[in-house]
């Protein structure tokens, strides 16, 4: 059943795990373990409000195989991270997860390098956009928390965009780190204004989440990489909930 979950807005800002890096794992020998399925139901069952998964254009870590799995057995919703392509559109109008979210791509990344350029691919984008939703699945635009590229998700009728946290989780010094928090923060009020819906991800830790969390006016952070890290040493079920924890400012995160 395919929850329509983001028909109603959210009052609580919750939490989408993302299980990439369960994945990464198993490809590392390219066997059938850790299950990224088992991963997920064990997340949901510590609280994670929603599966995150970037099914990569080179298959890196996240296989086909899981997402159609993960359709059938994700309980909360799922949302399905990919590029923009022919290929990837196909895929998720077959599968259907509760929605998607448009993210760069380049096979020689590490991870993702910043935003989508949705001011520069309008017509590409928006096409892929009015298919999807005129499809009946939510479309999220990651993009950098600039107002030209917000300005060009709200023009594209995108419902949702997700701010790139990388550039405040990168930030060295607390100087900077505010700087990118208060770009985030009127990125979101600017969002928000122009009607879109608003997440947030990427590099976002046990010690940076919280300010983020506090800003107000998001939906869901989407997290992974250090989740995941935490998972191996303590378990994915505690590390799921010191997170929702480090979201609202409870407990010490350890590390
Ligand atoms: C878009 C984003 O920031 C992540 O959700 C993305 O999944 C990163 O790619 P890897 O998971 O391959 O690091
Ligand atoms: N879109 C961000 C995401 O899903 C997880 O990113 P990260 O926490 O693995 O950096």
């Amino acid at each position: 059943m395919h929850k329509t979950i983001y028909k109603r807005r959210l009052a609580v800002l919750t939490l989408g795990v993302n299980i990439d890096h369960v994945a990464t794992l198993r490809q590392a020998r390219r066997t059938v373990e850790p299950d990224p399925v088992a991963a997920a139901v064990l997340a949901e069952l510590a609280g994670a409000d929603g599966i995150t998964v970037h099914l990569r254009e080179d298959r890196r870590h996240i296989q086909d195989r899981d997402v159609r799995i993960l359709r059938q057995t994700v309980r909360t919703h799922l949302n399905l991270e990919m590029a923009a392509t022919p290929e990837m559109v196909a895929i998720a109008l077959e599968i259907r997860p509760d929605y998607i979210t448009l993210v760069p791509e380049r096979r020689e990344e590490v991870t993702t390098e910043g935003g989508l350029d949705v001011a520069g691919q309008r017509d590409r984008l928006g096409t892929i956009v009015a298919t999807l939703q005129g499809a009946g699945i939510p479309v999220s635009l990651f993009i950098d928390p600039d107002v030209p590229q917000i300005t060009a998700a709200a023009d594209l009728g995108s419902q949702f965009i997700e701010l790139h946290t990388g550039r405040y989780a990168e930030a060295t010094t607390p100087p900077a780190q505010a700087q990118e928090l208060a770009a985030l923060a009127a990125g979101t009020n600017f969002a928000l204004a122009q009607g879109l819906r608003v997440n947030a991800g990427h590099g976002l830790t046990y010690w940076n989440v919280q300010p983020v969390a506090a800003l107000g006016g998001m939906e869901e952070l989407n997290i992974g990489h250090s989740i995941m890290s935490r998972a191996v040493l303590v378990g994915l079920e505690r590390a799921v909930r010191e997170m929702k924890a480090a979201m609202v400012g409870l407990g010490e995160p350890r590390g």
